[in-house]
């Protein structure tokens, strides 16, 4: 019913309806929904794949409620008027789609005829959101009870068009069972612990964030992720600069400190001072023994290793995964899918993962948060919670963008917010930023733009 609602409402011009039935229960919708249309008084035609004489079950008892013809696919020839409903396969799909069905996708893409569809668009692995053989591209998806992986992961997302999530009347507490510790990214998920953020505060309480810069030809990343800091609401935000860089970088700098720490001895004399509540080491700092060095220091505060932190542990990432889990501290690392494949190449290329079970994997080896970016960002955390993302412009990936990301990380640490959290909060902070930055956003207006965190 609400299928077929959502046709009649969506398409009113259409000149008729044209309903693809699969073998099984998405199928089964299909009929309903043809059954529905039917009734009120639309132009309607049914195909499907294959002998329908062999449906079972729920979807036989569905289909005895269309009392039209019904077609085999082969014979669909698609016509100019003719809205597309695609009740092919949706969350039982286990393999790439059969050749009858790819060729009609084909031909009403050649149309470009309008597909509204069932659970999910046909083709799309509902568990990874990955292309089987090929897809449908709706324009609207019609699915119940709960958005699926393959409805925010990529490639999948592009291929759903507007996503209308029905309520079947399921009881949530069945779906959140089922769900486990998956969620969307949505304030509900971290806004406890940003409540407990009191802007009125004093600045030290408000946290203290050090940013470290690399070296004097590559500091502009480091102070992108220093001001989106202190934009996100860190009380105060120190660059830690290498000497011969902290020209270069005081020229550059007002509300953000400027302090010199050049080898791991100053670091280790600097880190007594327990007010220093969260540091960013990554951004344009350079791959090597200092990255090392650094980070295994600071494992057992609150840290956010990013892009060259990552990438420096690329032949020794046992060495910073044991050390994260003797010492316990909040450490997010943020890789994106390069830097997730060299510290994770095992995990990357096995292809039967999806991206939130591969960031899953990659927090329980690393005892770290990993919040792997991408437009369909994912963060998880090695007790096994995850959140996907789902609020970011595809025009956030623009150079900085993720210094700026790391920035606001940083700032939610200083603040006291527990390592996933933190992370799960800034990447939808960062979105909110590149959606009132609007198109054609640079880093440095994305930073202007992170709002304040939502009461
Ligand atoms: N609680 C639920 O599970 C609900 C399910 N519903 C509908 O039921 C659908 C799931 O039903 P099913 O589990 O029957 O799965 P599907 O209808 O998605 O497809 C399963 C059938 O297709 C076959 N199949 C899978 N991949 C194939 C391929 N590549 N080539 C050829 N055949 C293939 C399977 O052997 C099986 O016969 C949902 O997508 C949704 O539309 C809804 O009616 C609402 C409630
Ligand atoms: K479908």
């Amino acid at each position: 019913m609400a299928v077929s609602a959502a046709a009649l409402r969506l398409f009113p011009s259409a000149t008729r309806f044209v309903v693809l039935c699969g073998p099984g229960n998405n199928g089964g919708d299909g009929y309903v929904a043809a059954a529905a249309l039917a009734e009120s008084g639309a132009s309607l035609a049914v195909f499907a794949p294959g002998d329908v004489g062999k449906l079972k079950g729920d979807a036989a008892r569905a289909r005895a409620t269309y009392a039209g013809e019904v077609h085999a696919i082969e014979t669909y020839e698609p016509r100019t008027g003719d809205v597309v409903i695609d009740a092919l396969f949706g969350a039982g799909l286990v393999r790439d789609l059969p050749k009858a069905v790819q060729e009609a996708i084909s031909r009403v893409d050649d149309r470009c005829l309008p597909v509204i569809a069932v659970d999910l668009p046909s083709g799309i692995d509902g568990r990874s959101g990955a292309v089987r053989g090929a897809s449908f591209t709706a324009t609207h998806t019609v699915t119940f009870m709960a958005a699926k992986p393959g409805h925010l992961l990529l490639p999948g997302r592009t291929h759903c068009g507007s996503l209308e999530v029905f309520d079947i009347g399921i009881p949530d507490r069945l779906v959140r069972s089922r769900a486990g510790d998956l969620r969307i990214n949505t304030p509900a998920v971290w806004q406890q612990h940003a409540r407990g953020l009191d802007p009125a505060t004093h600045k030290f309480k408000r946290g203290h964030l050090v940013v470290f810069s690399g070296p004097q030809t590559s500091t502009g990343a480091a102070r992108l992720s220093a001001m989106a800091g202190l934009n996100a609401g860190a009380g105060l935000v120190t660059l830690a600069s290498p000497p011969e860089a902290l020209a270069a970088n005081a020229a550059h700098l007002t509300a953000v400190m400027l302090k010199e720490i050049g080898k791991a001895g100053d670091l280790a004399e600097w880190l007594k001072d327990r007010r220093l509540g969260a540091f960013v080491l990554g951004p344009g700092f350079g791959v090597g023994k200092k990255a090392r060095e650094f980070a295994l220091m600071l494992c057992g505060r609150a840290l956010v290793l990013d892009a060259d932190a990552v990438t420096a542990f690329m032949e020794r990432r046992t060495e910073l995964f044991d050390r994260i889990a003797a010492e316990g501290g909040q450490v997010v690392m943020t890789p994106h899918e390069g830097e997730f494949a060299r510290l994770f190449p095992e995990i990357a290329a096995d292809t039967a993962l999806s991206k939130i079970e591969k960031a899953l994997a990659a927090a329980k080896l690393s005892h770290a948060v990993i919040l792997y970016k991408g437009s369909d960002t994912v963060v998880a955390a090695p007790s096994g919670r995850a959140v996907v993302n789902a609020n970011a412009p595809p025009w956030l990936a623009t150079a900085g963008s993720g210094d700026v990301l790391t920035g606001i990380i940083g700032a939610h640490l200083a603040q006291g917010m527990p390592a996933f959290e933190a992370a799960a909060a800034a990447v939808w902070r960062h979105g909110e930023a590149g959606m009132r930055a609007g198109r054609g956003t640079t880093a440095e207006t994305l930073v202007e733009n992170i709002a304040p965190l939502p009461e």
